[in-house]
């Protein structure tokens, strides 16, 4: 059976101020299921899921409603890679795990926006890589890997090659707020935990940092089971 490997590419580095990026990916993307991976994407909501979030506070709209907000520009940038990923992936964003799944029967790739409020797309992806049996789940996000404290804020952070779900746990400072779940959301990081998945955190600005992930090199932080 060919691996599977989910992929969470930040919406930061997929949005429609970057379409270079965006190719970038799609020629990654296309490349890896050349070699035989078997691909299920998740792409954030970026700058876009922030200004609607943003607004949708200061107009007075609940948390539960900006939540989904970020999920509809999550879904709107799934939509802009999987059409510049054609013909290789589905071309419809899934909803819910189980559209997910009938997506991936087709044997296309998948790329899924947001699902559902209190989560992120980093627990989008952890649920998928449970679902479809992933032997892996990168995170293609805006720093290096994981710090031994968040490195925007703590100049003296020094990246974590490897670590537990426990030594992560005790990292990241785990935020329910729309627009700002760090890296993991706790969802995220329970589900990989109860499904011992291994998760490579890797520098998403450069795509190719994609690529040795998912061959299994040696780039960024590695989390797994103790
Ligand atoms: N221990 C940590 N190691 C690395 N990044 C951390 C850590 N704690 C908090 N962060 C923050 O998490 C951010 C990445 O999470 P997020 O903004 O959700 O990325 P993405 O756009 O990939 O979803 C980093 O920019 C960093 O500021
Ligand atoms: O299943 C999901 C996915 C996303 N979001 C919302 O959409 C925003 C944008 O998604 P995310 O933060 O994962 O994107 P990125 O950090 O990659 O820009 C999140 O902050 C949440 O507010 C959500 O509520 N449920």
């Amino acid at each position: 059976m060919a691996p599977t490997v989910v992929v969470k590419i930040s919406g930061k580095h997929v949005n429609p101020e970057k379409p270079g990026m965006v190719r970038r990916y799609a020629e990654v993307l296309r490349l890896l299921s050349r070699e035989g991976y078997r691909l299920a994407v998740v792409v954030g909501g970026g700058p876009v899921a922030r200004a609607y979030i943003a607004a949708a506070e200061e107009a007075g709209a609940g948390k539960a409603f900006q939540d989904m907000l970020g999920i509809e520009a999550a879904r709107l940038n799934a939509r802009l890679l999987a059409a510049v990923l054609q013909p290789e992936a589905y071309p419809e964003p899934p909803r819910s795990l189980w559209e997910a799944l009938e997506a991936a029967a087709t044997g296309r790739i998948l790329v899924a926006g947001g699902f559902q409020p209190g989560q992120s797309t980093a627990g989008v992806a952890a649920l998928l890589a449970e679902a479809l049996g992933a032997e892996l789940l990168v995170l293609a996000t805006t720093v290096e890997g994981v710090y031994t404290a968040d490195p925007r804020r703590s100049p003296e952070a020094r990246l974590i090659p490897r670590l537990s779900y426990g030594e992560l746990r005790r990292v990241l400072e785990q935020s329910l707020e729309p627009g700002r779940y760090e890296l993991l959301d706790p969802l995220a990081l329970s589900i990989v935990e109860r499904s011992r998945i291994p998760v490579r955190v890797v520098d998403g600005s450069d795509p190719w940092n994609v690529a040795r992930a998912v061959r299994g090199e040696q780039v960024g932080s590695l989390i797994e089971a103790s």
